[in-house]
């Protein structure tokens, strides 16, 4: 960050920073004074810091609270990623290979996106070169799409190019790899020779760079994935625990969430790999894309702070102690059996894992067949909170209760307890992995109060439960849904149905017990309270798409 900027009140060059958010710059005490009025209501409860090992962070300048926006953060660059399906440049919605654009030929979503503010610069450049796309098979990903964004780059003010240089790239890293040879050959010489865009080999595999770096993926309905890159978001370092989620609005801009409380000089952070992968996955995931190796805490413990995540179950003593490994941030030490003590080598579980992930990944999981039998097959070696085996669980909680043949009025008595105990084996490790009001937790709990509803409801028609226990379960399932909600209201995609269904149901929780004081006699009444409650509390199209957790894209 810089040390010098321009006086935030008479625009002079300015020393002097604010120290709460080190954003801001003054000429003196009496500038500062006077602008705190107004900038006290942007100044950012967060500064960037700096470590001789992870490089810059961001850090609380103050305690933030467990659910507080710490900041907002708009693009610097934004396109469709490396390899994509048609996708309009106009406005990022789905493309057709039918609707070129008169001037690049590039798909579009309609004729009027060829006019989209966004589109005209980099279609006025290849038009004015004399390119024109020529794509005829939308059918698959392409990877024509990953000169996009170089392009953008290179039609940035200067100011902008300056942001995005400034960005950790790894480039001496990755220039060697074979997907920089490929950009090598293909963006560079496009870009440079083909569109004579002045910019050098080293701009252009850069900013590919500072992309697969910091960029994060950004979904939008229609299935469509786009890369923006948020100039302070991508100062969060990672954190295998992290300590924030955060969404996008309308417009791409980004607001980062806390997800705990925060103190006062901890690193606000984020997380750039997948919650329910292993030690062993994740660092190989972060050495790869990320160019370093996670030493957090999470890393440094051979029990994932107690969810046993990498556990495999020994078999020399017949399952009874969990194999871990002897030393995670060495990925040659030893495993061990922490009951017998019998060993095994890291090769063979770097391989066992390998083969595991490979199966987990072609199992069909349209239905729950094969995610049973994967579970049934591997039973005796996967620990129950394995990551394989909460990967799992977690795609049978989303097919139980939400996909044809499996939605909750099909379900029988059996289903809905697999369901209820999947969804409390998840909800107790994410709540360590991914703790307080993570989004995966949030729709661990979505799916939790439907199950419990649903059986409240299956176990009173079968008079295994009362009434009143009946509406003790609701009372809970209520309570679960209003955490849930106070996270989900935040995406986009829920467009405020959960506060809708909230507000109904607590209409009727009080209509309900307003009834029950008036009247105690009137079973009929109070019958039908109940079932408008389960109704509500089963609906099931504002049940959550679920979403790789995946912060950061390549
Ligand atoms: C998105 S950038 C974060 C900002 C970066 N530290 C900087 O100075 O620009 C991601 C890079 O930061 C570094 N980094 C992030 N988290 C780290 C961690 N937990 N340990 C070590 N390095 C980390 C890695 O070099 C990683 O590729």
């Amino acid at each position: 960050m810089s040390t010098e900027g321009k006086c935030a009140v008479c625009l002079v060059e300015a020393a002097q920073q604010c120290a709460g958010c080190k954003a801001v710059f003054y000429c003196g005490r009496e500038h500062q004074k006077q602008h705190w009025g107004r900038h006290r209501f942007e100044c950012r409860p967060i500064k960037v810091a700096e470590d001789p090992v992870q490089g810059r962070y961001l850090v609380a300048t103050k305690n933030i609270s467990q659910g507080d926006l710490i900041f907002t953060d708009s693009p610097l660059l934004i396109g469709p990623k490396m390899v994509s399906s048609p996708i309009c440049l106009g406005c990022h919605q789905p493309a057709s290979v039918d609707c070129p654009c008169p001037g690049c030929g590039w798909p579009l979503c309609g004729p009027e996106c060829a006019n989209a503010p966004q589109h005209q610069a980099e279609c006025k450049l290849m038009k004015d070169k004399g390119f024109r796309a020529d794509i005829k098979d939308g059918s698959k990903p392409l990877s024509e799409y990953a000169c996009i964004v170089p392009l953008r780059y290179s039609l940035l003010p200067e100011e902008k190019i300056k942001k995005v240089k400034s960005l950790q790239s790894h480039l001496e890293t990755r220039r060697v790899t074979p997907l920089y040879t490929v950009l090598r050959n293909n963006v560079v010489g496009f870009l440079a020779m083909r569109l004579q865009v002045e910019v050098t080999e080293d701009d252009i595999l850069g900013v590919c760079g500072v992309m697969d770096t910091n960029a994060y993926e950004i979904r939008r309905n229609g299935g469509v994935k786009l890369r923006g890159l948020y100039p302070l978001a991508s100062l969060m370092n990672h954190d295998c625990v992290p300590n924030t989620r955060h969404v996008f609005d309308r417009d791409d801009k980004m607001l980062v969430f806390a997800t705990v409380d925060i103190s006062k000089g901890s690193p606000v952070t984020s997380t750039y790999t997948h919650a329910l992968w292993s030690t062993h996955q994740r660092r190989a995931h972060l050495r790869a894309t990320k160019c370093f190796e996670c030493r957090c805490v999470r890393c440094s413990d051979p029990a994932e702070l107690g969810t046993y995540l990498g556990a495999i179950l020994c078999s020399k003593c017949a399952g009874k102690g969990k194999v871990l490994s002897t030393a995670p941030l060495d990925d040659a030490a030893p495993w061990q059996c922490n009951n017998c003590q019998a060993q095994m080598t890291a090769k063979q579980i770097v391989w066992g894992n390998q083969a595991l992930q490979k199966e987990l990944e072609q199992v069909d999981k349209n239905g729950p067949q094969q995610l049973e039998a994967f579970l049934e097959r591997y039973k005796a070696i996967l620990h129950p909170t394995n990551g394989h085996a909460l990967q799992a669980k977690l795609a049978l909680t989303q097919i139980y209760g939400n996909v044809p043949g499996f939605l909750l009025k099909d379900l029988n008595d059996d289903q809905v307890e697999r369901k209820l105990s999947l969804t409390h084996d998840l909800l107790d490790a994410v709540s360590v992995l991914e703790p307080g009001s993570s989004r995966t937790r949030a729709q661990l709990q979505l799916e939790l109060q439907a199950a419990m509803v649903l059986q409240a409801k299956l176990d009173m028609e079968s008079e295994r439960i009362t009434r009143e226990r009946a509406e003790e379960i609701l009372g809970d399932a209520v309570e679960l849904l209003k955490e849930a909600s106070e996270v989900l209201k935040t995406e986009p995609d829920m467009e405020g149905k959960l506060q809708e269904k909230l507000m109904i149901l607590m209409q009727q929780l009080e209509l309900d017990e307003t009834a029950n004081e008036r009247n105690a006699d009137s079973a009929v009444d109070e019958e039908l309270a109940l079932e408008d409650m389960i109704e509500n509390l089963q609906t099931e199209p504002l049940i959550v798409k679920p979403r790789k957790p995946m912060r950061r894209n390549m």
